[in-house]
C-alpha cells in the first residue's frame, strides 16, 4: 500500500470461534481510509464474520469468542467494557436485505440522531436532506418524506437504509452483500453510490459478485477457511493474483 494512504482500521491477529468451530484464523489487515475494500472468498470462508467483528455484531451470539485486536484510533474496539453504541456510531452497517423501519422516510433517516437526543427541527431537516442527497435518493423522495418507507421499491429502500446509516456520520460503513437482493439496475445505482460515498467514508464490502468487487473496490482481500490468503489493490489481485487459490477462485474454478 502506498505511504500516503491513511489507515482507518487495523486488524491484528484476529481469531474467532463459534463454540469449537474456528471461523477466523489470525486475520491481520489494514483497511485504507476513504477507500472501498472488498472481502471475497467462497461460501463459509468467514467474510461476514470478519465484517461483523468490526462493529461487534457477533457479541450477541452465544459461545462466540474472539482473540486479537481491531484498532480504531489506537483503541482496541474488542476490549471488554467498550461503549458499543459509541462504536456503532462510528462503524455503521448495511445488510443484504433492506431493513427500513415501518416509519416514514423522514423518521428512518433521523432515527440515529433522535437516539443521540437531537431535537432541533432545523438540524434534523438539514440532516435528512444531506443524507438523502448523499444516498442518491433525494430527488425521488423529497416530496414524500412523510410516506411510509415500506412503500418504496427495494432499491430505494436500500438507499434509504444507507441514508439512515450515514446520517449520523460514521467513519466506516460495513456493507454485507448490499445488492444481492436487488435487480441489476438498482445494483448499478448502489455501486455508483458506493464510489461517491468513499469521499467521506471508509467502505468495507462483502460480495459474492466478482465483477462487483472488480468494478467498485480499490482493495480486495481474498479469504479462505477463516484466513486472509491475499490482500492487494483490486487491479493487482484480479489481474496478477499472487496465490494459486485466489486465481482459481476469481476465474471460477472453485467456490
Ligand atoms: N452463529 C453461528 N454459529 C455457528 N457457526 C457459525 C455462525 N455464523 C457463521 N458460522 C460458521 O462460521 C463460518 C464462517 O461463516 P460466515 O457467515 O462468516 O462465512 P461467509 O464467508 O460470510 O459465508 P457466505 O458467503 O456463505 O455468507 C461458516 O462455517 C459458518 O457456518
Amino acid at each position: 500500500m502506498t505511504a500516503e494512504i491513511e489507515t482507518a482500521l487495523t486488524i491484528n491477529n484476529l481469531s474467532l470461534w463459534y463454540g469449537d468451530k474456528q471461523a477466523l484464523d489470525a486475520v491481520s489487515l489494514q483497511i485504507p481510509k476513504n477507500r472501498i475494500t472488498a472481502l471475497i472468498g467462497p461460501s463459509g470462508c468467514g467474510k461476514s464474520t470478519l465484517l461483523r467483528s468490526l462493529n461487534r455484531m457477533n457479541d450477541v451470539i452465544d459461545n462466540c469468542r474472539v482473540a486479537g485486536e481491531v484498532m480504531l484510533d489506537r483503541r482496541n474496539i474488542l476490549e471488554r467494557g467498550g461503549d458499543l453504541s459509541a462504536l456503532r456510531r462510528r462503524v455503521g452497517m448495511v445488510f443484504q436485505r433492506p431493513n427500513p423501519f415501518p416509519k416514514s422516510i423522514y423518521e428512518n433517516v433521523v432515527y440515529g440522531l433522535r437516539l443521540q437526543g437531537v431535537r432541533d427541527r432545523r438540524i434534523l431537516n438539514e440532516a435528512v436532506e444531506r443524507a438523502l442527497r448523499a444516498a442518491a435518493l433525494w430527488p425521488e423522495v423529497k416530496d414524500s418524506l412523510r410516506q411510509n418507507a415500506l412503500t418504496l421499491s427495494s432499491g430505494q429502500q436500500q438507499r434509504l437504509v444507507i441514508a439512515r446509516a450515514i446520517a449520523i456520520e460514521p467513519e466506516v460503513l460495513l456493507l454485507d452483500e448490499p445488492t444481492s437482493a436487488l435487480d441489476p439496475i438498482s445494483t448499478l445505482v448502489i455501486e455508483e453510490l458506493m464510489t461517491t460515498l468513499k469521499q467521506h467514508f471508509t467502505l468495507i464490502l462483502v460480495t459474492h459478485n466478482m465483477q462487483q468487487a472488480a468494478r467498485v473496490s480499490d482493495y480486495t482481500a481474498f479469504m479462505h477457511q477463516g484466513k486472509v490468503l491475499e490482500f492487494a489493490d483490486t487491479d493487482t489481485l484480479f489481474t496478477t493474483p499472487g496465490q494459486r487459490r485466489t486465481e482459481d477462485y476469481i476465474t471460477g474454478r472453485f467456490g
